[in-house]
């Protein structure tokens, strides 16, 4: 079985450096399926097993996707297919971004019913609602959702029941085809959903007002390949701040964008965490004691759900009682349990977690539910007393990229250990060796 194993106490130092954004990269390559000429290639698409489930999809649709050295070439100008297949859309949730893009190329697209997942039910209705206001029968039957259209679909006023990440890009790729104007209200306002339009103007889209509230789309006859840089990963920059501060260490987050991490930023310096913002980085370092907060997770701007767990493993280590407020999903506080294992003080009260902090964590057998609650059984792992082992490695794998060699180079003490079968995946999709976790029971570089 995969594991990471990690021993805490270590105090970190150095410089790590961020990779392209999961949740922008992931829209932008399923945004390529509108280009029906040119090539598209997507700079910083990290090798994150959700990158390979993404391109698996394109390349299920009929179209050319190559992808090496953490670039993605796109031609899709053949694209003739419309059908998903289950077995993707489970991998992932992100694959139902396809649905937009195919529905506006060739008025038609089936997809299978994204299952549910251990943060929440994750509904679509607010996909479904935008596809049908321009001008999309949907069917549902089977397990699939079948979207169609006779001839172009139509500009229309789309309000959002909630600020919806995946919605408001599904519907931005679908009416970038348009015919008319689409405005989209209660927008979501998060930086992927900027990334996504800039790449799309780029394509000769005409999207006015992403990263606020309302965006205008006015609808062009065809959009072309063109070359872009995915925005560096804001989770995986605060999952690194936090690894900083959780183990009192200073460290040097390269490339990561102070703007896009706002509310950490400042939840950080109220705890006493020091943040130094820098052209191209930012640093995290810690002088005194670690002071209680309370968050609450909340749509951009506001504390991102992504790094709800990673803060508690932090506020764990505070000195003081914390009140942590999931609003964004139903069911995303699995960690607790887990962390209880390590001899958290942590009691759920609804969607509150009253976090109390001060008491020393200890090293135990635990699971990764989710792929941030990995991340933060990680974080907890480096200051627990003993061996922290953590299962369920493939949910940190969809995205995180070297987490154990980066930490490991800076100097905490954690291997992984697993079976060799991956290996083998990774191989097929070229991907160059040195951007792949290194696989073996007895790592070369621990
Ligand atoms: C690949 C990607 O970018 N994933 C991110 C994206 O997920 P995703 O796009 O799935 O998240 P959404 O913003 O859509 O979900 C936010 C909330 O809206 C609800 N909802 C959503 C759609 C819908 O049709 N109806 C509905 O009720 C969801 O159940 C959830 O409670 O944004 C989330 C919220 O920042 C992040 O945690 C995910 O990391
Ligand atoms: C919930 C997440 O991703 P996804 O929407 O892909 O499940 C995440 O990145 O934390």
């Amino acid at each position: 079985m995969s594991k990471i194993i990690v021993r805490g106490g270590r105090k970190l130092s150095g410089r790590v450096k961020i990779n392209g954004a999961k949740n922008a990269v992931l829209p932008i390559i399923a945004a390529s399926l509108l280009a029906s000429s040119g090539e598209s290639v997507i700079q910083e698409a990290p090798p994150l097993d959700d990158v390979l489930t993404i391109n698996e999809m394109l390349r299920s649709l009929g179209v050319s996707v190559k992808y090496g050295a953490d670039t993605v070439r796109v031609n899709a100008g053949r694209l003739e297919r419309f059908e998903a297949s289950y077995e993707l859309v489970r991998k992932m949730r992100a694959s139902f971004l396809v649905l937009g893009p195919l529905l506006a190329r060739l008025g038609r697209a089936r997809i299978a019913l994204p299952g549910g997942c251990a943060i929440g039910t994750r509904p679509i209705d607010q996909h479904l609602k935008g596809f049908e206001a321009l001008g999309a029968e949907i069917e549902l039957g089977q397990g699939y959702i079948e979207a169609r259209v006779n001839g172009r679909l139509q500009g229309a006023k789309i309000y959002l029941d909630v600020a919806s990440v995946g919605a408001t890009q599904n519907i931005m790729m679908a009416a970038s085809l348009a015919e008319g104007t689409t405005y989209i209200e209660n927008a979501a306002m998060e930086p992927e959903i900027v990334d996504l339009a800039n790449y799309m103007n780029a394509m000769g889209a005409r999207i006015r007002g992403a990263g606020t509230g309302i965006i205008r789309i006015d609808g062009v006859k065809e959009l072309r390949g063109v070359v872009h840089t995915v925005i560096p990963d804001r989770i995986e920059a605060g999952t690194y701040m936090i690894a900083a501060a959780i183990t009192g260490s200073t460290l040097y987050i390269e490339g990561a964008i102070a703007d896009h991490l706002r509310p950490l930023v400042s939840k950080l310096r109220e705890m006493g965490v020091a943040v130094e913002e820098e052209e191209n980085g930012v640093q995290v370092s810690v002088a005194g004691p670690l002071r209680a907060v309370d968050v609450k997770t909340l749509p951009h701007p506001g504390f991102p759900t992504d790094m709800q767990s990673q803060m508690m493993a932090l506020l764990l280590n505070a000195e003081g009682t914390s009140l942590v407020t999931e609003t964004v999903f139903e069911n995303r506080f699995m960690h607790v349990e887990e962390f209880k294992y390590m001899n958290a003080q942590i009691k759920v009260e609804g969607r509150t977690a009253v976090v109390s902090g001060g008491t020393r964590l200890k090293g135990a057998k635990v699971r990764a539910t989710d792929l941030r609650a990995g991340a933060a059984l990680i974080l907890a792992g480096l200051v627990a007393d003993g061996e922290t082992e953590i299962t369920g490695t493939h949910h940190i794998d969809r995205g995180y990229v070297n987490i154990v060699r980066n930490l490991y180079a800076l100097g905490a003490d954690i291997r992984r250990e697993e079976r060799v079968e991956r290996v083998e995946a990774a191989a097929e999709e070229a991907v160059p060796s040195e951007q792949r976790p290194v696989f073996s029971a007895q790592p070369t570089w621990a």
